[in-house]
């Protein structure tokens, strides 16, 4: 029995502008990714990496094609119902972390699972679990503003997977660390995806983190493509 992929992109195109000015990013686009695996999105600058995050995780809707998530074709659901399968099933983590700055890694923690309909005492539970998960259970009470740039994002990824996602898509995660703290981010991120059995792209000019992964993949005249 072959299992169905966490996330399958099939025949996507995405262009900006039209006639003369028209630039195409994606044509016909296919990508799958299944759960568990860890794959690089290495492509220069401006090539549409970006993009294709945004797509996957139904931030923005492709000029054509099929995005299916689980099986489920995500394409021509009302936003709703988008928005609440982004909330649920979709983790994002970017470059810069996004945490919220008058809350403490905690409660940054706690909100998505609080927005997700958890009661607080299980928020807390497993947001305090998932902050020791990331080595950074010492700094919960602490405000993003007191923490260092990796346990920011350390945070931030502990946030991003709190709803236990199917997905975790993540854009130049340590684009913004020193290699040694992006080395350390990351083994705690690889750590996690291993444990939970999610699917994961990660987006990044990082060679040696992109060597670690299941598989590398390009843009390249608007398609997805093997390294
Ligand atoms: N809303 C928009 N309107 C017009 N052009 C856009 C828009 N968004 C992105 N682009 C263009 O599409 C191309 C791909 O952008 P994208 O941000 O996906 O690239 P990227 O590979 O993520 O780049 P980087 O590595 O620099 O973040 C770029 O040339 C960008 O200028």
């Amino acid at each position: 029995m072959t299992s169905v992929p966490a996330l399958k992109l099939t025949g996507i195109d995405r262009h900006y502008g039209e006639g003369e000015t028209k630039l195409s990013i994606l044509t016909k686009a296919d990508f799958a990714l299944s759960s568990g695996e860890m794959v690089a999105l290495v492509a220069p600058s401006g090539t549409g990496k970006s993009t294709l995050l945004h797509i996957a995780g139904l931030l923005e809707h492709p000029d054509g094609g099929e995005v299916y998530l689980n099986g489920t074709a995500c394409g021509h659901l009302p936003d709703e119902r988008r928005t609440a399968i982004r909330r649920t099933d979709i983790g994002f983590v970017y470059q810069f972390h996004h945490l919220l700055p008058e809350f403490t890694a905690l409660e940054n923690v706690m909100m998505p699972q609080l927005i997700a309909g958890l009661t607080r005492k299980e928020a807390a539970e497993r947001a305090a679990a998932l902050l020791d998960y990331m080595r950074v259970g010492h700094r919960a009470d602490h405000r993003p503003g007191e923490l260092s740039g990796g346990e920011q994002q350390r945070v931030a990824i502990a946030r991003a997977v709190a709803n236990a996602p199917l997905l975790l898509l993540a854009d130049e995660p340590t684009g913004n660390l020193d290699p040694q703290t992006a080395h350390y981010v990351f083994d705690a991120l690889e750590a996690l995806v291993r444990q939970s059995g999610l699917g994961a792209m990660i987006a990044t000019h990082n060679h040696e983190l992109a060597a670690r992964m299941d598989r590398r993949v390009t843009i390249s005249d608007g398609k997805i493509v093997e390294l």
